[in-house]
């Protein structure tokens, strides 16, 4: 280390890179005060520029490299630096691995549970091309629509035809539904004045069906030329089985409205996991790495060592994805999910698979864990899958209060997890064996893992 804080904005300093962020970033510890580094990775000597300077912290910019990581590897599009689809790439698969492994391990250290041990991370023979739907915004650049992706911390597009993690059919089909829409003279957003009719195309393709669903999301509540660019999507598209038009007219960053119009087609497709076929519909959950999907369910099924006689609640179980595969080795399985559409969905997906003893509720996993508890229902093994902000208290609290004597706990955040784990701790639970992270999400900081919580 070269020099001693205070940083100042605009100066240039020789840095090297000590750490990595959550973010993927290089990170320079300097006096207590650290840089954040976009594309630096650890080991490596660089001149940087501060960029931005803020009350505990500073940003920077990579100036020249001074000696480069043994780790780093070509980037495949320089763009996606710009615009942080893929923040990993510069980084080495293997080194990718072991990062995601390390950062759940750090924050078990951190939090003194030094005793939890963590797996090497499973990960993907073929790191790319794996996401099964990409969410797209259309805006307009240098006069024209155009598909691509935010530059990032802004909503600037910059125009991409290659998104490289997501399925190359999906690219090829943004592209032609692009064309489709400046034959059809349909107007972009324009998010500054909140005019204009696409705001995002949205594709999801099943990765072994093939079937493929379009939605164009939209602020306007008609399309012009509706009938003829759904023609013409049709017929250059045939994987196509729904198109949808999904009307957002508020002026927000939430992507979907509330408001559904079936312009052609049917209102699902389907896919396979696990021998099994499930319906998805365009705002129901689908995990987006079917490849690894397959290997994470597997996993979670042998970690809840099933014997056939157990009752299993599979909580935050979107469209009965786990649920019906763990119904095969278990008496009876009991879902819950808020999103009414994915219950709905999963509720034809245990008809879709003759499966019987399943039960599906809609509702916040919290409120109907506590029910469940009041009726005395006395599950064997409770399953979890939360979004990232992880389990309520509440929840943590009627599961416990069941005595399962096993939790599975698939978790995409660690910081909620470790949390979590702690929460569990105090309640007479603790980790039974290491915890295993998979890779959802190669070429970006997420972090995928399975955990395992036994009675004491
Ligand atoms: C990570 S996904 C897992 C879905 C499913 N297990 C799968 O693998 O496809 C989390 C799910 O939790 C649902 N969810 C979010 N908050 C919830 C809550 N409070 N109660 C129940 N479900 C919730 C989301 O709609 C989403 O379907």
């Amino acid at each position: 280390m070269k020099f001693k804080a205070p940083v100042t904005k605009n100066e240039t300093y020789d840095v090297t890179v000590m750490d990595l962020t959550y973010q993927g970033m290089g990170v320079a510890k300097i006096e207590n005060f650290p840089i954040f580094i976009a594309n630096s990775l650890p080991g490596e000597e660089i001149v940087m520029k501060v960029t931005k300077v803020a009350k505990t912290y500073a940003f920077g910019r990579v100036e020249s490299w001074k000696s480069k990581s043994p780790d780093r590897v070509e980037l495949k599009n320089k763009q996606y630096t710009q615009t942080g689809i893929a923040p990993l790439q510069h980084l080495a698969y293997p080194a990718q691995l072991e990062f995601k492994q390390h950062q759940i391990q750090e924050l078990f250290y951190k939090a003194h549970l030094d005793q939890i041990e963590v797996s090497p991370t499973i990960g993907m023979e073929k790191p790319y091309g794996y996401r099964n739907k990409a969410q797209i915004p259309v805006r307009e650049v240098n006069g024209q629509l155009t598909t691509g992706f935010y530059r990032r911390n802004s909503h600037d597009l910059v125009p991409i035809e290659d998104f490289y993690i997501q399925d190359p059919e999906i690219d090829k089909a943004i592209v032609v539904i692009r064309d489709i829409l400046r034959q059809f003279h349909v107007e972009p957003y324009n998010e500054t004045n909140h005019t204009g009719v696409v705001r995002t195309i949205m594709v999801r393709r099943g990765h072994y069906s093939h079937e493929m669903m379009v939605v164009l999301i939209t602020r306007a509540k008609k399309i012009p030329m509706a009938f003829e660019v759904v023609e013409a999507i049709r017929k250059q598209l045939p994987e196509v089985k729904s198109i949808i038009q999904n009307v957002n007219a508020a002026q927000t960053n939430v992507l979907l409205g509330k408001e559904e119009k079936i312009l052609w087609g049917s209102n699902v497709i389907h896919d396979q996991l696990l021998g099994l076929t499930f319906a998805i519909s365009a705002d129901s959950f689908y995990q987006v790495n079917p490849e690894q999907t397959n290997k994470l369910y597997d996993l979670a099924i042998k970690k809840a060592v099933l014997t056939g006689k157990e009752t299993v609640i599979d909580a935050y179980c979107g469209i009965g994805t786990i649920s019906l595969a763990m119904a095969k080795h278990a008496k009876k399985v009991y879902g819950v999910e808020i999103v009414d559409k994915a219950i709905q969905d999963a509720k034809i997906n245990a008809q879709l698979n003759k499966i019987k003893n399943v039960k599906f509720v809609t509702g916040k996993a919290e409120d109907q864990m506590a029910k469940w508890q009041a009726d005395g229902l006395k599950p064997d093994v409770i399953v979890v899958d939360p979004p990232r902000k992880g389990l309520a208290p509440e929840f943590i609290a009627a599961a416990t209060e069941m005595q399962p004597k096993r939790v599975v706990y698939v978790s995409c955040n660690p910081a909620t997890l470790v949390r979590d784990v702690q929460t569990f701790m105090a309640k007479g639970y603790h980790v039974s064996q290491p915890i295993i992270p998979l890779d959802q999400f190669p070429q970006t900081p997420h972090v995928e893992s399975v955990t395992v919580l036994e009675q004491d």
